[in-house]
């Protein structure tokens, strides 16, 4: 794995051990919100201009059948100019809300009695009847509004004939006002509404989505720790409990996978072990062979280079190994090399490595001596092991054991020159005689 993948893992992890900077639960939430506020205000907007529409529109009924009423109660009164009772006419009806004006003009456009909200002038000018009020003959109700009045002008008639007009002013706003607190109102609702909304959502979104989120949570811990025996549960049988079950399956395929993986890998592994021991042992006796041999020697060199430590090669031939397989046969001979190693092995310290390197001939390597007497006394050791008695069936074998002996540093320094120093030793004791030990020196001196 990458380490930019383990980065972002960790990252994940460590993400979810705190709040989700940006959670599915949150987001989902974030959008049903959305949605929400949108339908909520967009409903709002329609109801309060249709509520707008609906009280605007009754006002404005209202206000032309108070003016219808009021202009057939002053009738007689224009007919019989009575003007104080018609200003009184006009005064008592203005209890009506939001009443700013009332007019009554004769058929010349004179003012013939009046009203005006807060007492205002009385005698204030006669407002100018609009262009769709028709013509002397043929004079109908007309009503006009504006941004925040509206005004009715209705005929003034006694038995169907005209004698005069009637304005009424009114104002729109307190119905504005009505409408903007109702807004308010709602608006709060609205908000109010949303607030619970959001934390609902939150609950129930995060019980819905509990399996989804618990699914990648596993992921992400499968995927940091290689742990593919992990299962996720399967609460329902929805879309999320299926996907649940086909991550189940693969992890179960993983983990199988993994399984058939290891066990190749280990048996690899035992095949190359084995196959690295054959390479490197004798076998006949079970010794280290001539290539493990080299590169032990190597390394043991290069310790005793780096720590100064007195170190020794030994050099062993068996004596008259030819006679025992001529007369007794190769058998005879293959045993006499086990039994010889077994012996050879059983004077040696745990450090000592003793190879085969072919034939009758033995190298035994000896790392880190106190000094060059100890090397010597485990050569006699050596010597008088295989010099024991040696019966191959009850035929006792004339087997002996020749050791030439090298040091390092005092007779050579690298490999090859340290095993031909030891196997002249070797060739020196041969010629003294066999069944003894000779040492560098001793073979230049003979
Ligand atoms: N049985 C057996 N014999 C082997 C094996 N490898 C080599 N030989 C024999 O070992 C003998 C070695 O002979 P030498 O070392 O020359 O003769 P030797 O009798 O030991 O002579 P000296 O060293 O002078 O005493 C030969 O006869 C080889 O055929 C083996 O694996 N098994």
């Amino acid at each position: 794995m990458s380490e930019s993948t383990l980065h972002h893992l960790h990252g994940a992890a460590s993400r979810r051990a705190g709040a989700p900077a940006d959670s599915l639960v949150r987001r989902l939430t974030r959008m049903n919100l959305l949605v929400l506020s949108v339908t909520m205000l967009l409903t709002f907007a329609l109801l309060a201009t249709a509520t707008w529409f609906v009280a605007r529109t009754r006002q404005i009924q209202g206000a032309e059948l108070s003016a219808q009423l009021l202009a057939n109660s002053i009738a007689p009164m224009m007919v019989f100019a009575d003007r104080e009772a018609a200003n009184g006419e006009l005064a008592a009806f203005s209890r009506r809300s939001d009443l700013q004006q009332l007019q009554v003009q004769t058929l010349r456009g004179a003012v013939f009695a009046q009203w005006r909200a807060g007492g205002a002038d009385t005698a204030a000018a006669a407002l100018a009847a609009p262009p769709g009020m028709g013509t002397y003959a043929a004079v109908a109700a007309h009503t006009t509004t504006s941004a925040n009045a509206l005004e009715v002008w209705v005929p003034v008639r006694l038995k169907g004939e005209l004698v005069g007009l009637l304005v009424l002013r009114e104002s729109l706003q307190s119905l504005h006002r009505s409408v903007l607190l109702l807004s308010g109102i709602g608006a709060l609702l609205i908000g109010a509404a949303i607030w619970i909304a959001a934390r609902g959502l939150r609950v129930v979104q995060r019980r819905a989505l509990a399996p989804l989120v618990e699914l990648s949570d596993l992921a992400e811990r499968v995927a940091l720790e290689h742990d593919y025996g992990r299962r996720a549960t399967v609460y329902r049988a929805d879309e999320v409990g299926r996907l649940t079950e086909r991550f189940n399956d693969m992890l179960k395929r993983i983990e199988i996978w993994q399984a058939d993986l290891h066990q190749q890998l280990e048996q690899e592994q035992e095949a190359g072990q084995q196959f690295q021991q054959m390479a490197h042992q004798d076998s006949l006796t079970g010794l280290p062979n001539r290539l493990f041999f080299q590169g032990e020697l190597q390394r043991s060199l290069a310790l005793a280079a780096q720590t100064g430590e007195l170190m020794a090669l030994m050099f062993i031939d068996l004596d008259n190994f030819k006679t025992v397989n001529d007369l007794h046969g190769h058998e005879a001979g293959d045993a006499v090399l086990c039994e010889v190693a077994r012996r050879m092995s059983g004077v040696l310290r745990a450090r000592d490595v003793l190879c085969r390197l072919g034939g009758d001939e033995f190298a035994l390597i000896l790392p880190v001596l106190p000094d060059q007497a100890a090397a010597e006394q485990l050569a006699l050791r050596l010597i008088e092991a295989v010099r024991e008695p040696l019966h191959v069936g009850a035929i006792l074998m004339p087997i002996g054991a020749t050791v030439g002996l090298a040091f390092c540093p005092l007779d050579a320094r690298d490999a090859s020159s340290l095993l031909k120093a030891s196997d002249q030793a070797m060739y020196a004791a041969k010629r003294a005689g066999k069944n003894t030990f000779r040492r560098v020196q001793h073979a230049q001196h003979d």
